[in-house]
């Protein structure tokens, strides 16, 4: 069996100014989102390294072949100055590639991210309002996740691996959603719900086809996360769910069908739907008062490939 063996750095804030703009988005009829203007590109960074030459700093406490994870924390915030592109993908394969032809003990690197947004800020502009192109907010919200795995293979570095992601999305709908039919038995004492209050957290990863597009680097190829956000959202807005085991499978199949690129969606819910405190407000038509609920809570796990859409299709 092989051995896990690897070190790295976690952590690593990199924020660059004027990075290239996301332009040529493919237009979805679920968004608005028309690209990036990257002013800002704030990335937090996970590097994982490997290799054998790395197994006798473990056993023998031999540091002649450490790279300091310090330094590859700054080699990490150089690179940033170099990258070229638009993407998180690109700039996380780029900065793997330039590990290995830099330090040839190395022979894979596991790199992650996580976009840190910024959101734009609307300022008086020639009598309307336009984005500040000079001060932004710091966002609390969903973030845009990638992560990239890349192997020295004899003389060649190849990307083995790729996932791009949305995390932490936070979605309630106040009515409109039901959980109903479910095993009754003696462990049941959850009371049907023909309208909940559905609170979820979502995390949704996809795969492309061809890294090609995951990079930035073809028109319209390239899958924003604010738009798998906008197609969650609006799905959710559009259909009555019965369970979020068929919410997120909808969702799915609408992220399937907006980006043939894509080869695989998987999704990770969280059920948080809220405690219902007065199911009648007086002299309310419809309010309701709600509070978190308590602990535990449940969670879904789902992936689909376009053979699933194919399928789907076939049954309509
Ligand atoms: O959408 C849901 N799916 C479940 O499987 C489940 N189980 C549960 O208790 N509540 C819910 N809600």
């Amino acid at each position: 069996m092989k051995r896990t063996m690897s070190y790295g750095k976690a952590d690593v804030w990199v924020y660059r100014t004027y990075a290239k703009p996301l332009t040529v988005i493919r237009n979805i009829p679920e968004s608005t989102f028309s690209g990036r203007n990257n002013i800002l590109f704030g990335i937090n960074v996970k590097v994982a390294v490997e290799g054998e030459a790395f197994f006798p700093s473990f056993k023998d406490g031999d540091n002649t072949l450490v790279v300091a994870t310090d330094s590859m924390k700054n080699f990490i915030l150089k690179h940033a100055g170099d990258y070229q592109g638009a993407t998180q993908e690109g700039f996380l394969e780029f900065v793997a590639q330039r590990f290995l032809e830099t330090y040839s003990h190395m022979t894979g690197i596991q790199i992650s991210g996580e976009q840190i947004s910024f959101e734009e800020l609307p300022v008086p502009t020639n009598g309307s309002f336009e984005p500040s192109p000079l001060v932004f907010r710091y966002s609390l919200n969903e973030q845009a996740g990638a992560s990239i795995e890349v192997t020295r293979e004899k003389d060649e570095i190849i990307t083995t691996n790729h996932l791009s992601s949305l995390k932490g999305l936070k979605l309630i709908k106040v009515k409109g959603s039901s959980f109903y039919g479910y095993v009754k038995d003696e462990y049941t004492t959850l009371p049907e719900s023909h309208d909940r209050p559905l609170f979820i957290f979502l995390n949704i990863d996809w795969r492309y086809s061809d890294l090609e597009d995951a990079r930035g680097n073809t028109p319209v190829g390239y899958v924003a996360a604010e738009q798998v956000r906008d197609i969650a959202y609006t799905v959710f807005h559009e259909e009555n769910s019965p369970s979020i085991q068929n919410l997120i499978y909808r969702i799915g199949t609408r992220i399937l069908e907006r980006f043939p690129q894509l080869a695989e969606v998987r999704f990770e819910s969280n059920n948080r739907t809220w405690e219902t405190i007065l199911d009648e407000i007086p002299a309310s038509q419809e309010g309701k008062v709600f509070t978190e609920p308590r602990p535990p809570y449940g969670f879904q796990c789902f992936s689909m490939t376009r053979d699933d859409l194919e399928s789907e299709e076939a049954s309509k």
